[in-house]
């Protein structure tokens, strides 16, 4: 049975070459069709992740009904703001894995959404997984969470090969919010690269980001260590230091007074800092990372009032607030 990815951007792409290379067959959906037909032809997605050869053990399609036709499983790789949309067409018994790092339209979590459309089976794709690599099949590890643990034993089983290491977790809720953290830090430790602030200063944002996450992942429902394993610490080391992370590289342009060259590819810490900033703050949660860079973001505040609002919080103990 092929396993349908649903999205050929960059990581749906290099997903369904994970699965190829896991030994099975992947079905790549694209939405439009004109990209489709010339992704089959060339065999190669120029526009999001060039380089890389898709074998033949992928199958491209638009037709959404098609791809998804008796699977036990799909993975949904589109932006997050695309997924209510996509899973609005979907058969309610099919097992949706929810692989984009963002929220929903209010700011809540992706999983919530997908259950409240009446999605019975519910997993989460997570790690530190630039698809430039992934695609390339350098060595990579990436979580696979679900509540349903025969979805997600079935998910790892068809990622799991020598240069993809899936990991099994339960912690739903950790694993998804760990990916949609890490992008605002990620924006904020490029915002410090593009003002030259340097490596002491990378480090201590790193760190007290991490701090944060992991205070917030608790305070919804995660297992702490959860924030410290691949879907945490690991993908915000990866997305605050990579050359590859559209988040960081964006945080680097505003600095620097540029508007973010996305070339149509999705930053979703963009869009994620100012809706989490909103449900924090009605929630009564203080994320002041997340709150500098939503500012910043929004033009409200200049890259060095962000810095400003950060470094002159008043002292404390480390391991309090
Ligand atoms: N690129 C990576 O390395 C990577 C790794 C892990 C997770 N992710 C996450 O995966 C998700 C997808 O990212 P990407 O990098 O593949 O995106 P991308 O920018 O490379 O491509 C986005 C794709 O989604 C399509 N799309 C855009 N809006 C859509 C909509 N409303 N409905 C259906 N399709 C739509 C675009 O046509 C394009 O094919 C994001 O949430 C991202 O955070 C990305
Ligand atoms: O390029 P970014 O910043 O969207 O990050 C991609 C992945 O999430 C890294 O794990």
């Amino acid at each position: 049975m092929s396993v349908p990815v649903l999205g050929a951007g960059g990581w749906g792409t290099a997903l369904a070459v994970a699965v190829a290379r896991a030994g099975g067959q992947a079905t790549l959906w694209a939405r439009r069709p004109d990209f489709a037909a010339r992704l089959a032809e060339v065999r190669e997605n120029r526009e999001y992740l060039p380089g890389v050869t898709l074998p033949d053990a992928v199958a491209v399609t638009s037709d959404l009904g098609a791809a998804v036709r008796g699977a036990e499983f799909a993975l949904v790789v589109v932006p997050s703001v695309g997924v209510p949309e996509l899973l609005a067409e979907l058969p309610r018994d099919l097992g949706v894995v929810l692989c984009a790092k963002g929220l929903g339209p209010d700011g809540g979590r992706l999983t919530d959404l997908t259950r409240g459309l009446g999605f019975g089976r519910v997993a989460v794709l997570s790690g530190p997984n630039h698809a430039e690599e992934v695609g390339r099949g350098l060595p990579a590890a990436t979580v696979v969470a679900s509540t349903d643990a025969a979805l997600a034993r079935a998910v790892q089983a068809a990622l799991v090969s020598p240069t993809l290491r899936v990991y099994t977790s339960r912690d739903e809720v950790g694993v998804e919010l760990g990916g949609v953290l890490k992008n605002v830090i990620a924006l904020a430790a490029g915002m410090g690269d593009g003002l030259r602030l340097g490596d002491n200063a990378k480090a201590a944002l790193i760190t007290r980001g991490l701090r944060e996450m992991s205070r917030y992942l608790v305070s919804q429902g995660a297992h702490e260590d959860t924030a410290y394993g691949l879907s945490g610490l690991g993908d915000l080391v990866a997305t605050a230091t990579s050359r590859h992370s559209r988040n960081r590289a964006a945080g680097e342009a505003i600095a620097r007074g540029e508007t973010p060259a996305q070339g149509g590819k999705v930053v979703e810490g963009l869009r994620t800092a100012g809706l989490l900033e909103a449900w924090a703050t009605a929630h009564g949660h203080d994320l002041p990372i997340v709150r500098a860079v939503a500012r910043v973001t929004s033009g409200e505040w200049s890259p060095a009032e962000g810095i400003a609002s950060l470094m002159e919080r008043d002292a404390k103990p480390e391991l309090e607030g």
